[in-house]
C-alpha cells in the first residue's frame, strides 16, 4: 500500500485537485437527499414554507404564539412583526436573519403548535396529570373519570373554552385534535398556572421534542407557519409552486455539479493511473537495461516481461481505483454518518448492524475465495509456460508426432485453470445478488421502524427517505472499503515484484574515475583469470592466461560446456571476472568506462539476434554513421551481399521482429556484418560460423583476413576447419586451458585437441594440412 501511494508523489498537485473534486462530488451527492427531504417535507407537506416564523398572522394567532416564550423571546417576537389592520406582518426578509429566528424561536413556537394540535388521548393525559397534582380529593375523583368524558365535557367542568377540530395528520389520516392554547392562555392570565408551572411544562415538552430531531422539529414549526399564513389569507399554493420550482432547480444544479466533479475526478484518476503505469514501466525498463547478464539471469527475461506488463497494469488499475473509490468511500462514509445524525431519525443502530453484517459477509466470501485466487495466479503461469513451450516447439512436436500428447498436456493445465476460475466466479457472483438482497432488507427494516415513528408523529416522510438514501451511501462506502482492503494487499504483491527489480542495482558498474586509453589498439590480456557464475558452486573458468593481439586471430575450441562462450562474454564485461586480471591495451577493464570498453568491441553472439527494421538499419545498428560504402563492404565481408541483392528491396528489405524472415545462416551473416560495420579494434565471434556452410565459412574468413587486418580477432568455434589457420588456438577442457598454440603445435602436444581434430577430419585431410 505504501509503495502504491509512494508512486503518487510526482502527482501531488493533481491528487489534491482530485481530492477537492471528490469533496465537491460528496458534498453534492450528500446534499441531494436533503433536497428530496425538503421537497417532500417542506415543498409537499408544508406547502413550500421554509421558515417557522409566519409571514402573516391573525391577531389571535399572534398573541397565542408567545405563550411559551421567555421575556427575551417575546421581545424578539414583537420586534419582527408590524401590525397592518387586523393582521400582523413579518418585517424581516433577510435569509440569514430568518435562519437565526428559526433557531431562537423554534422551541416556543413548536410548543405552541403542539398545544394547538394536541391529540385527544394526549389532552386527557395532560389534564389527568394536572388534576392529580392538585391535593383536593374532588380533583382526584374527576381525574379518575376523565377517560369517560368528552373533550367538551372536560372543558365545561374546568370552565375553559376548549376548541376541537379535525385535520389530516402527516400521513393524510383525518384525526380529531384539541386546541389547548386558549386554555393555557387563560390559565396563565388567571394565575391558575404559575410561571414555574409554565417553565416546567415547557421543559417536559422540550424533552419530548428532543427525541424527534431538529429536522422534524423544524418541519413542525413550518407546519405551524403554513397554518398561520393560510389563516391570514395568503395564497399558500403559489408559495408552494414557487418553492418546488426553486428547490427542483437547485437540485438539478447540484446534480449537474456532481456530474462535473465526478467526471473531472475520473479524468484525473485515469490520468494519474496511466502516468504511474508509464513511470513504473520507464523506471523498470531503464533499470533492466543497466542490468548485467547476472541480474537478467536472476529474474529471467520472462519474469521481467511479466513485471513490466502485467504487474504494472495491475498497479495502474489499483491506483485508479484507489484514487476514485477508496478515497471517495471514507469521505462519503464519514460525511454520511454526520448527515444521518442530522436527520434526527435515530436509527443509527440499523446502519451499524448492516455494516457489521456486510463486513462479516464479505470477509467469509473472501476467506473462501482468496486461497483459490492465489492458486489461480500459479495456474495462469503454468498455462502460459505450457502454451509457450508448445508453440515454440511446434515443428518438433509435429516431427515427432506428439500432437495428441501435447494437446492433452495443454488440456490438463487449461482444465485446472477453468475449475478454479469457475469456483471463484461462482462464489463472487453470489456477491451482487446477496448485496442487493441485503440492501432491500435494510430498506424494509428502516421503512418498518420509520412507519411506527411517522405514526407517532416523531418522524417525517422526507426524513425517512433521506435516511434510507444516506444509509445506502454509508453501507456502500463500507462495502467498498472492505472489498478494497482485500484487493489492495493482492496488488501489493505486484508492487513488491516491481520494486524488487527497481531496487536491484547492476552488478556491473562504471568505475568512479574511469581511465582512458589514448590510442586504442585492441590487445586483450587474460592473466590467471577465474570465473564463477553467481550462485554457482564451482568455477566455470580457472586460471586462464593468454594474450590476443591486434592483426592476429585467436581461436578458442573445446567440448560443449567447456566455457568458451563464458570466456568471450568476460571481455565486454557481460560478467565480471572473479579472479585474476583482464586487461585491454594494458588497462584493467574494470577501470574503463563500459561505454569506452564496449565501443572498442564488435561482438557477434552465438545466437544471431536481429531487430525489426530493414537490413540496412540492422547493419548500421552499431554505427549509425556508417556510409553506404562501409555498409556494403561490411555485407561483402560477411558474405551477405548475394542474398541481400536477391531481395526486391535489397538493403531496404524488411527484417521482421527477431529476424524471423531470414534463415539462420543469413541471420548470422547479417550479425557479422553489423559487427564489422562498427570497425572495432576487437572482433569477437562466439561460434558465429556454425550456421554457415564450409564454402561460405572459408570465403568469409579469407575476406576477414584481407579487410579487417588490424583488429584483434577472437573466434569461438566448433569446427576445426574454421580455426586451422588461426595464429593461436586455445583449447579449453572443463574450464581449464589445456593447450595453446598453432594447429601444428597442438597436434603434436595437446591430446584433447588431437582428439577433437581426429573426430572431425580424416587422417588424409589432417595430413594434407
Ligand atoms: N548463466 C549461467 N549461469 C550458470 N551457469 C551457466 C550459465 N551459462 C552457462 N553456464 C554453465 O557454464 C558452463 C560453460 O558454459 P558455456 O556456455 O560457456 O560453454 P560453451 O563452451 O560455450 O558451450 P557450447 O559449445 O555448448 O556453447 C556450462 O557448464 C554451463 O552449464
Amino acid at each position: 500500500m505504501r509503495k502504491i501511494i509512494g508512486n503518487l508523489k510526482p502527482y501531488r498537485v493533481t491528487v489534491i485537485i482530485l481530492a477537492l473534486m471528490l469533496c465537491i462530488q460528496a458534498y453534492c451527492d450528500l446534499a441531494l437527499p436533503e433536497y428530496t427531504q425538503d421537497i417532500i417535507d417542506v415543498g409537499i407537506q408544508n406547502k413550500g414554507i421554509e421558515h417557522i416564523v409566519p409571514e402573516k398572522m391573525t391577531a389571535e394567532e399572534y398573541k397565542s404564539a408567545s405563550i411559551f416564550m421567555t421575556k427575551t423571546e417575546k421581545k424578539t417576537w414583537k420586534s419582527i412583526y408590524t401590525r397592518q389592520g387586523s393582521r400582523y406582518v413579518l418585517n424581516v426578509t433577510d435569509g440569514d436573519r430568518l435562519d437565526e429566528l428559526d433557531q431562537e424561536l423554534l422551541t416556543p413556537i413548536v410548543l405552541t403548535y403542539e398545544m394547538g394540535h394536541t391529540s385527544v388521548s394526549r389532552f386527557r393525559k395532560i389534564i389527568r396529570s394536572s388534576l392529580l397534582q392538585q391535593k383536593n380529593p374532588q380533583s382526584r375523583t374527576v381525574a379518575s373519570r376523565i377517560d369517560d368524558m368528552s373533550v367538551k365535557e372536560i372543558g365545561e367542568l374546568l370552565h375553559y373554552d376548549i376548541d376541537t377540530f379535525r385535520a389530516e395528520d402527516e400521513n393524510g389520516k383525518v384525526k380529531t385534535y384539541v386546541d389547548m392554547r386558549s386554555m393555557m392562555q387563560s390559565m396563565i392570565d388567571s394565575g391558575a398556572m404559575s410561571d414555574s408551572a409554565v417553565t416546567k411544562a415547557k421543559k417536559q415538552m422540550e424533552e419530548t421534542i428532543d427525541s424527534v430531531g431538529t429536522q422534524t422539529l423544524k418541519s413542525m414549526g413550518i407546519a405551524y407557519a403554513a397554518g398561520c399564513d393560510k389563516a391570514a389569507g395568503m395564497n399558500v399554493d403559489r408559495i408552494q409552486k414557487q418553492y418546488l420550482w426553486r428547490e427542483g432547480g437547485r437540485m438539478f444544479l447540484m446534480a449537474l455539479m456532481m456530474f462535473i466533479a465526478a467526471a473531472v475526478a475520473s479524468f484525473f484518476a485515469a490520468r494519474i493511473g496511466a502516468s504511474v503505469g508509464r513511470d513504473l514501466r520507464g523506471k523498470l525498463f531503464r533499470n533492466v537495461m543497466s542490468f548485467s547478464n547476472a541480474e537478467i539471469g536472476r529474474f529471467s527475461s520472462a519474469s521481467l516481461i511479466t513485471r513490466c506488463t502485467n504487474d504494472v497494469q495491475q498497479i495502474q488499475m489499483v491506483t485508479t481505483m484507489m484514487l476514485r473509490m477508496v478515497m471517495y468511500a471514507p469521505i462519503m462514509g464519514i460525511w454520511g454518518i454526520i448527515k444521518v445524525a442530522q436527520t434526527g431519525a435515530h436509527m443509527g443502530y440499523i446502519i451499524a448492524l448492516a455494516i457489521l453484517m456486510i463486513i462479516a459477509f464479505v470477509g467469509v466470501l473472501f476467506a473462501v475465495t482468496l486461497p483459490k485466487f492465489r492458486i489461480m495466479q500459479k495456474l495462469v503461469d503454468g498455462l502460459n509456460r505450457v502454451s509457450r513451450e508448445i508453440l515454440t516447439g511446434l515443428s518438433v512436436i509435429r516431427a515427432f508426432g506428439r500432437e495428441k500428447e501435447e494437446e492433452k498436456r495443454f488440456d490438463v493445465a487449461n482444465e485446472r485453470l477453468k475449475k478454479t476460475q469457475l469456483f471463484t466466479n461462482r462464489v463472487m457472483t453470489l456477491m451482487q445478488p446477496s448485496m442487493q438482497m441485503f440492501m432491500f432488507a435494510l430498506i424494509v427494516l428502516i421503512t418498518w421502524v420509520s412507519a411506527h415513528r411517522i405514526d407517532d408523529g416523531t418522524l417525517q416522510v422526507g426524513a425517512m427517505t433521506a435516511f434510507i438514501t444516506y444509509s445506502m451511501m454509508i453501507v456502500m462506502s463500507f462495502l467498498i472499503i472492505t472489498v478494497m482492503s482485500i484487493i489492495l494487499p493482492r496488488a501489493g504483491v505486484a508492487a513488491e515484484r516491481i520494486d524488487e527489480v527497481i531496487r536491484t542495482g547492476s552488478s556491473i558498474q562504471d568505475p568512479e574515475h574511469p581511465r582512458e586509453i589514448s590510442a586504442p589498439k585492441g590487445v586483450v590480456e587474460f592473466e590467471h583469470v577465474d570465473f564463477r557464475y553467481p550462485d554457482a558452486e564451482h568455477n566455470v573458468l580457472t586460471d586462464i592466461t593468454f594474450t590476443a593481439e591486434p592483426g592476429k586471430t585467436t581461436a578458442i575450441i573445446g567440448s560443449t560446456g567447456s566455457g568458451k562462450s563464458t570466456l568471450v562474454n568476460l571481455i565486454p564485461r557481460f560478467y565480471d571476472i572473479t579472479g585474476g586480471r583482464l586487461k585491454v591495451d594494458g588497462v584493467e577493464i574494470r577501470d574503463l568506462s563500459l561505454r569506452a570498453l564496449r565501443g572498442e568491441i564488435g561482438f557477434v553472439p552465438q545466437k544471431g539476434v536481429l531487430f525489426s527494421g530493414t537490413i540496412a538499419s540492422n547493419i548500421r545498428f552499431g554505427n549509425k554513421d556508417a556510409s553506404d560504402e562501409e555498409m556494403r563492404e561490411a555485407a561483402e565481408i560477411a558474405q551477405a551481399t548475394d542474398f541481400i541483392e536477391e531481395k526486391n528491396m535489397g538493403f531496404e528489405s524488411d527484417v521482421s521482429q527477431g529476424g524471423s524472415n531470414v534463415s539462420g545462416g543469413q541471420k548470422q551473416r547479417l550479425a557479422i556484418a553489423r559487427a564489422i560495420a562498427r570497425r572495432p579494434k576487437i572482433l569477437i565471434f562466439d561460434d558465429s560460423f556454425s550456421a554457415l556452410d564450409m564454402k561460405t565459412d572459408a570465403k568469409l574468413r579469407k575476406k576477414l583476413s584481407e579487410k579487417v587486418k588490424d583488429a584483434t580477432t577472437i573466434v569461438v568455434a566448433q569446427r576445426i576447419s574454421t580455426i586451422l589457420n588461426a595464429d593461436q588456438i586455445l583449447v579449453l577442457d572443463e574450464g581449464r586451458m589445456v593447450g595453446k598454440g598453432t594447429h601444428q603445435e597442438l597436434m603434436e602436444n595437446c591430446e584433447v585437441y588431437r582428439q577433437i581434430a581426429e573426430s572431425q577430419l580424416s587422417s588424409t585431410e589432417l595430413e594434407g594440412i
